[in-house]
């Protein structure tokens, strides 16, 4: 699939200020330097253009997405590793900040990065079942990044947030939205989106400039770090890739979930 076809944009059927934004790279979305790169210009574009509001959502069945593509990290061409998280780093500031309305339309598993760009947006709707979201880096043996904890630390307490990344948790859909890291449940995808539609209406009568510059000073904070040690960050995470360790830890997990799939065949 070319990287174009990676994100679509489609306006909502009601409301062509509102934009549908759908991640589709099978099976599980995994992030990868493409799909990255094709969120990266898909914010681009919607920040120029005359969408209001966005709804992030996936075009598989049971995945929102399931995170870092784990062969990105695994035996990397360090280049390519560096421009990968220097694209992570990139898509996460354009959506946290976005002046958009963001909302996600979490259709399945969320886990890691998946969870990460859910909790850029500022609302979410999660299809019930046997779904989870969450940051588990912890329990793969790694450590989420700093702004990976901040960016959850504007979503729930920080006592719940510390506990569930140095857990490693992944929370059910009903713990989740118990601890507040969802805001409602839906029974499909078009009722989450729907529910993210909803939540978009709130904003009807509120002018756009402040409203986005006031979500812009709330999470100030969160950004902050990042901002002023992008290289600092990118080379952290390419000397923790070049640890024989790391890559041990890499193949094993990989490994992992191969041997998960035959098991179910
Ligand atoms: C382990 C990492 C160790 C070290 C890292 C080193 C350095 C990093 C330093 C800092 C980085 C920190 C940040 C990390 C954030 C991340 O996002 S890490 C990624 C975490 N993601 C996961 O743990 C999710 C793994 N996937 C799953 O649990 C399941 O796939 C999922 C529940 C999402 C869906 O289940 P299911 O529908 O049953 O699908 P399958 O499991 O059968 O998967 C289908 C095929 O997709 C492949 N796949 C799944 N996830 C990934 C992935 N994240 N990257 C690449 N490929 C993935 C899976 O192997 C199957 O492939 P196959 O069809 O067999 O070829």
């Amino acid at each position: 699939m070319s990287s174009q076809n990676l994100v679509t944009v489609t306006p909502d059927k009601d409301n062509d200020e509102i934009a549908i934004v759908t991640m589709q790279r099978p099976p599980v979305n995994s992030l990868n330097l493409e799909l990255l790169q094709a969120l990266s210009k898909t914010l681009d574009e919607l920040s120029t253009s005359d969408f209001r509001a966005m709804v992030l959502t996936s075009a598989s069945p049971t995945v929102f997405s399931a995170g870092l593509d784990i062969m990105e990290m695994y035996k990397p061409d360090l280049k390519r590793a560096e421009q990968f998280w220097s694209t992570l780093q990139d898509v996460w500031l354009k959506l946290f900040e976005s002046n958009l309305i963001t909302a996600a339309a979490i259709n399945g598993h969320a886990p890691a990065g998946g969870c990460l760009l859910a909790m850029s947006c500022e609302y979410r709707a999660m299809v019930s079942g046997k779904y989870s979201i969450g940051l588990n880096e912890t329990a793969l043996g790694i450590v989420a990044p700093r702004w990976f904890m901040d960016c959850m630390l504007n979503t729930i307490s920080q006592r719940e947030a510390e506990i569930a990344l140095t857990t490693g948790k992944l929370f059910s859909v009903e713990e989740a939205l118990k601890v507040g890291l969802i805001d409602e449940t839906a029974k499909d995808k078009e009722d989450a989106i729907n529910k993210c539609l909803g939540f978009i209406e709130k904003f009807e009568s509120i002018p756009p400039l402040p409203r986005s510059m006031t979500k812009q000073k709330f999470r100030a904070n969160g950004v902050q770090w990042l901002k002023a040690n992008k290289q600092a960050d990118i080379d952290e995470f390419v000397h923790f890739l070049k640890f024989p360790q790391v890559q041990q830890s890499l193949e094993m997990y990989i490994h992992m979930l191969k041997s998960k799939q035959n098991k179910s065949e």
